[in-house]
C-alpha cells in the first residue's frame, strides 16, 4: 500500500496524456482561479528506481509545482483500481463500445468478437450503437431485442441528429471510459460533439505530447463537459481472441446465466460435446462460442508448441536456404554477479594492473 506523500504540495491529480518522460496531469483542485489545471510532470528519479510505472489514468501526488511554467514532478503513483495494458491506462471503470447500424453495417459476428474482447479485461460494460438516423425504427428495434437475447442493452445514438447523446453522457458521467469499436462508427465524431471545446483536448495544449497520437500505445484522456474522462484508442477492425479457453463461456452473458442456473458435469467442461453440459443449446451465439473457442485453443497450442520448440530445438538455416531444426546444445548460463562481486572483480583486476581486462570488465560495469 502506498501511503500518501509526504510533499508539502499535498497536490494531487490525474494523468491524462503520457508521452516519452513527460506527463501531463490534470490537477483534482487547482489553487486558484488563475492558475493552471494542467501541468506537465516529470517522473522522480526515486519512483524510476523502484521501477514504478506511470500510466494515464494514474492519480498522483505533486512535488514542487511551478506554476509560472506549468511543470512539476510525480512523487506517488497511488495504488490502481483497475489496469489494461492494451490499451494502456490505469483506473478505467468501463469499456465503451460503439458500433454504427449502417456505413458500416452491423455484423453480429464482428460485434460479438468485440464484445467478447471487452468482457475479458473485466470492466464494465457499455454498448452503444450510432447512426440511428441511417435505418428505420423497425430496424433498430429488432436489433435491440436480438441484442437484449445476447444479455445487452445498448443505447442507441445519432451524432448527426443529436440523439441519444443526453442518455450516453449519463452513463459516462465522473467516470473514466475507454471508448473502442471498429473504423468509420464515429468514434471521432463522438468525441468532437462530447468535448466541443478544442482546448479541452487535453494533449493539444503541448506539441511535445502531440507527436505520438495515432500511434498504438498512445492513449490520452478527454475530459467531459460533465466530468468524466474518456480514453480514446485507436480503431481496429479484428481483435484478438487471446483469452483462455476455460474462461471464454465467461464472456457470453447468456453462458454465464446458464452457468448460474445450472452446473456441467465436468468441472473442466468446454461446452462442447460434454454430457450434461448446461452451456450447450439453443441461443444464437453459441455458434459464436463454438467458433472462438476454437481460435482461443489454436492460438494457445500455437504459444506451446513455440515454447516447446524454442527450449529444445535451434532453426538452422542451411547454405541451400532450407529450414532445419537441430536439438540445441546446453547453454551455458552466467549468473548475474552482484554489484559487490564485481566491484571485488575490478579490485582484484586494479591490484593485478591488468589493464586491457579492466577497461573490458568496467564497460559492463
Ligand atoms: N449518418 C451518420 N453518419 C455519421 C454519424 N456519426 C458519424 N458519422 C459519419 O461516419 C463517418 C466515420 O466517422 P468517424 O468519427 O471518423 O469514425 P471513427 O470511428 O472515428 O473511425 P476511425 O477513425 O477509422 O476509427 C464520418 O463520415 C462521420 O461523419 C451519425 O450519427 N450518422
Ligand atoms: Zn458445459
Amino acid at each position: 500500500m502506498v501511503t500518501q506523500t509526504q510533499n508539502s504540495s499535498g497536490l494531487l491529480g490525474t494523468v491524462v496524456a503520457v508521452q516519452a518522460n513527460f506527463y501531463r496531469v490534470r490537477l483534482e483542485r487547482p489553487e486558484g482561479e488563475n492558475s493552471p489545471q494542467y501541468l506537465l510532470c516529470t517522473r522522480r528519479t526515486r519512483l524510476k528506481k523502484i521501477g514504478q510505472q506511470v500510466m494515464v489514468g494514474d492519480r498522483v501526488a505533486i512535488e514542487e509545482p511551478d506554476y509560472a511554467d506549468e511543470r512539476g514532478a510525480i512523487a506517488e503513483v497511488f495504488p490502481r483500481k483497475t489496469e489494461l495494458n492494451r490499451p494502456p491506462v490505469a483506473n478505467a471503470d468501463q469499456i465503451l463500445l460503439i458500433f454504427a447500424l449502417e456505413e458500416p453495417s452491423l455484423d453480429a459476428w464482428q460485434l460479438s468478437r468485440f464484445l467478447v474482447k471487452a468482457e475479458s479485461t473485466g470492466l464494465d460494460l457499455c454498448l452503444c450503437l450510432n447512426k440511428t438516423d441511417l435505418v428505420a425504427k423497425a430496424q433498430q428495434q429488432s436489433w435491440e431485442e436480438r441484442l437484449g437475447e445476447w444479455g445487452y442493452r445498448p443505447v442507441f445514438i445519432s451524432i448527426a441528429a443529436n440523439s441519444g447523446l443526453e442518455q450516453l453522457l449519463d452513463r459516462l458521467k465522473n467516470k473514466i471510459t475507454i471508448l473502442a469499436g471498429p473504423s468509420g462508427v464515429g468514434k471521432s465524431s463522438l468525441i468532437n460533439k462530447l468535448i466541443p471545446s478544442v482546448k479541452q483536448r487535453v494533449s493539444q495544449v503541448s506539441g511535445k505530447l502531440q507527436k505520438g497520437r495515432h500511434t498504438t500505445r498512445h492513449v490520452e484522456l478527454f475530459e467531459l463537459p460533465d466530468g468524466g474522462l474518456l480514453a480514446d484508442t485507436p480503431g481496429f477492425n479484428q481483435p484478438d481472441l487471446d483469452c483462455d479457453p476455460a474462461q471464454l463461456a465467461q464472456y457470453f452473458p447468456e453462458a454465464r446465466m446458464r452457468l448460474a442456473q445450472g452446473n456441467c458435469q465436468f468441472n473442466d467442461c468446454l461446452h462442447r460435446n460434454e454430457p450434461n453440459c448446461a452451456v450447450r443449446g439453443n441461443w444464437e451465439r453459441y455458434e459464436h462460442y463454438l467458433r472462438f473457442l476454437e481460435e482461443a485453443i489454436a492460438r494457445q497450442e500455437a504459444i506451446q508448441q513455440t515454447r516447446d520448440e524454442e527450449s529444445t530445438v535451434k532453426l538452422k538455416i542451411k547454405a541451400s536456404g532450407q529450414h532445419q531444426y537441430e536439438p540445441k546444445l546446453e547453454t551455458k548460463r552466467y549468473r548475474r554477479r552482484s554489484r559487490r562481486e564485481k566491484h571485488q572483480a575490478l579490485q582484484d583486476l586494479y591490484d593485478s594492473q591488468s589493464i586491457e581486462k579492466l577497461y573490458e570488465e568496467l564497460e559492463d560495469y
